[in-house]
């Protein structure tokens, strides 16, 4: 069976004029890489927001991860949330709490113990490529480094699941091309990513998987498939548009024909970034030679030497103040993350750009109890079966020795 699955759902909000989605059917496989396109208002939003049971279907059936969404209580949702990771546009950090502390409030919320949380966020920091930042604020980070917060975040207790709502909006392609080498190598762990996006040159590069909303319905469903905004929606703007986006599919295009494996994408996403062909944004960034650090892609033999680097790993001796149990360090072994580039000084410049964006958008104010509302309590490690291996579990029950908030367990 699918990890997510969704029948015949139909979603009409209140003051709809029609549905924000319509009649949907669509099958997700644990471990795909979802990009969900379509143009403003086809629905990719509200379809994220169902699977997060933020919004619930007006009819249809959803099941994630073995749960009948319909029958998850709003008591159980922050428990099925666990299971779920969830990164947006405007990052939503805590502006108040430093990088470190981002990331940890993720597992403090789930009532995570210290000695684990001490130990599980250097090493996903480690992962995004943020280590040196710890005591970084928000405002004293670029956009692309913020965004990595908000990814550690979501990714710290290894999600079954990560949903992404537009996580390169904010920023420029060359930032953008460290954010998706990010989510590829999550993906590459056995998460399943769902990606809503605007982005062209990304989804032309990456040919993973593109299901394109239209007015609420799939209007298409590619295993390895490209996007061109103008393709449904033919006015001045996106015509004008046209030619380029299919200017910047053609390489990817015949890449793709002559079979490539899975890092192949972000490969492709880097060619495109360092040659220049960077779709609308392309001639307002950095030089090649600025920005070459990020072209590496990430080679599988790095990955297998950090895996291995990974199981090496001693909990018992590495931590700041050595306080870690017997019972941490098997929660630890759970842990294995992927391993990316880290952001160079060089692209800082470009990522500064993002950040300004970020700020705009409003990744400051509000308070922390209300960002806290927001923030997914990531679910409790799992165990590091290969993908094809994971069953699809419902509801987890929290392990009593990690959670003490077992209040949205009792029912209605
Ligand atoms: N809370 C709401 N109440 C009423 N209508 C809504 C609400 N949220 C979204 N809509 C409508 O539902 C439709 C789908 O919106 P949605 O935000 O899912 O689109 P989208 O593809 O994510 O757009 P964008 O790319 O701009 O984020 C739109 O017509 C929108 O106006």
């Amino acid at each position: 069976m699918a990890l997510i699955s969704l029948d015949k759902v139909s979603k009409i909000y209140p003051k709809g004029t029609r549905p924000a989605l319509d009649n949907i059917n669509l099958d997700i496989e644990r471990g795909d890489f979802v990009f969900l396109v379509g143009a403003s208002g086809s629905g990719k939003t509200t379809l994220l927001s169902l699977l997060l049971r933020e919004e619930e279907a007006t009819s249809g059936e959803i099941r994630v991860a073995g749960n009948d969404l319909r029958r998850i209580s709003n008591r159980q949702v922050p428990q099925y949330r666990r299971s779920l990771g969830f990164v947006f546009q405007d990052y939503k950090l805590l502006n108040n709490k430093t990088v470190w502390e981002n990331v940890a409030f993720a597992l403090e919320v789930i009532g995570t113990r210290r000695s684990t949380i001490k130990s599980l966020v250097p090493k996903v920091l480690d992962t995004v490529g943020l280590t040196g930042k710890e005591k970084n604020y928000p405002h004293e980070l670029s956009g692309g480094e913020q965004q990595r917060v908000a990814i550690a975040r979501a990714y710290v207790n290894h999600p079954q699941i990560l949903l992404a709502d537009e996580p390169t909006g904010n920023l420029d392609p060359t930032t953008s091309l460290g954010i998706m080498e990010v989510l590829d190598s999550i993906n590459r762990t056995g998460t399943t990513v769902v990606m809503a996006t605007h982005n062209e040159e990304i989804v032309n590069s990456m040919r993973k998987r593109v299901v394109e909303l239209h007015n609420g319905k799939i209007v298409r469903d590619e295993a390895h498939g490209s996007y061109d905004s103008a393709l449904f929606f033919p006015d001045a703007e996106v015509e004008a548009r046209s030619d380029k986006a299919n200017h910047i599919a053609a390489p990817a295009r015949a890449a793709i024909e002559v079979g490539e494996g899975q890092s192949e994408g972000i490969a492709r996403l880097a060619n495109s970034v360092h040659s220049g062909r960077t779709g609308r944004y392309g001639e307002t960034f950095a030089p090649i030679e600025d920005t070459l650090t990020w072209g590496k892609g990430l080679p599988l033999d790095e990955q297998a030497a950090a895996l291995e680097e990974t199981q090496a790993f001693d909990p018992l001796k590495d931590t700041a103040d050595g306080a870690v149990t017997s019972s941490d360090a098997r929660d630890d072994s759970r842990f294995a993350p992927p391993r990316v580039p880290a952001p160079s000084s060089p692209s800082d410049s470009a990522e500064a750009a993002g950040q300004t964006a970020a700020h705009a958008h409003g990744a400051e104010g509000g308070s922390a109890a209300a960002e806290a509302s927001s923030l997914v309590p990531p679910a409790p490690p799992a165990p590091p079966v290969p993908p094809a291996q994971q069953s699809a579990a419902p509801v987890p029950p929290a392990p009593s020795d990690e959670h003490n908030a077992d209040a949205d367990k009792k029912g209605e």
